[in-house]
């Protein structure tokens, strides 16, 4: 990959490989109000890309879109070279695109293995035989276990410890280690450090780090311009429902970020 210095709205970044989401031309309208006017993006194995724009920019728009939560009225979706058409979230999340939304769903009163395992529950032969299948808590156990050591996530040691008892950033690590399993494609992050500290927004954007090197690629999608500019490898800025300019940390300082955003510097 090769970075260029470019304000264009086409992408500022030369890659040798195919991207594994590529939206083209998107269009949605919502009665008279445009949310997206013909977005384009592309995400590439194992980068992060983050969105960014002012409110009202598109951005939640574009990333429904993505992941099955709305239905683009024009434009075309490839997922690994392949047009898709989802018309739910469970669409996306089938073909490997999974989201984990400000407003977290995790189930505070289960533990932290079976929130991992939520909706995907192992089972095993009960001690009956096998026409009686019970949910196979220990084996989910380790493998949840397997599954935040491979992530880096070392601040969850005990995976029977109920989630409503962890830490804002602890539960964010477990939305995104749900995200993260079960081979997902591509994980869309949507203001995951929106409620936390500094300690915990740290661990989140290690975790982020982690899913990339990892060989998940992310979209982040975020207010917050340092921790946009620490983890991104590009920075797509949305702006009045168009792309303004897809650029780099190292071609684009924040202050040219927030610029391009409010339209006080064009692309
Ligand atoms: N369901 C909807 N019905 C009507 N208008 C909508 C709907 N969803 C989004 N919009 C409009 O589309 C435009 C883009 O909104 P969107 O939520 O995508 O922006 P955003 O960049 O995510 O903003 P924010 O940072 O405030 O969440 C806005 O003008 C918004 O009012």
């Amino acid at each position: 990959m090769t970075n260029t210095t470019n304000l264009n709205s086409t992408p500022t970044t030369t890659h040798t490989r195919e991207p594994i989401l590529k939206a083209t031309n998107l269009v949605k309208t919502f009665g008279k109000v445009v949310g997206l006017d013909g977005v384009s993006l592309e995400l590439f194995p194992g980068e992060v890309l983050a969105i960014i724009g002012d409110n009202g920019a598109g951005k939640s728009t574009l990333i429904k879109c993505l992941t099955g939560a709305e239905i683009p009225d024009e434009g075309r979706i490839e997922l690994d070279g392949k047009p898709v058409h989802f018309k739910r979230p469970q669409d996306a999340r089938s073909a490997g695109i999974e989201t984990v939304y400000q407003n977290l769903a995790v189930s505070p009163a289960l533990d932290v293995a079976a929130n991992l395992f939520l909706g995907r529950e192992e089972r095993r032969k009960g001690i009956l035989g096998s026409v009686f299948r019970v949910v196979d808590t220990k084996g989910m156990r380790k493998k949840a276990k397997a599954e935040l050591l491979e992530l880096g996530i070392s601040t969850l040691q005990d995976v029977t410890v109920p989630v409503e008892n962890l830490s804002g950033g602890q539960r964010q690590a477990v939305a995104v280690a749900r995200a993260a399993a079960f081979g997902s494609k591509v994980v869309v992050l949507d203001e995951p450090t929106a409620a936390l500290g500094v300690r915990e927004s740290k661990q989140v954007l290690e975790l982020v780090k982690n899913l990339r090197d990892k060989g998940i690629p992310v979209i982040l999608i975020s207010h917050n311009m340092p921790h946009v500019f620490e983890v991104a490898d590009r920075i797509h800025i949305q702006r009045l429902g168009k792309c303004a300019a897809t650029i780099t940390p190292q071609s684009h300082s924040m202050t040219d970020a927030v610029a391009i955003m409010t339209g006080a510097q064009t692309a």
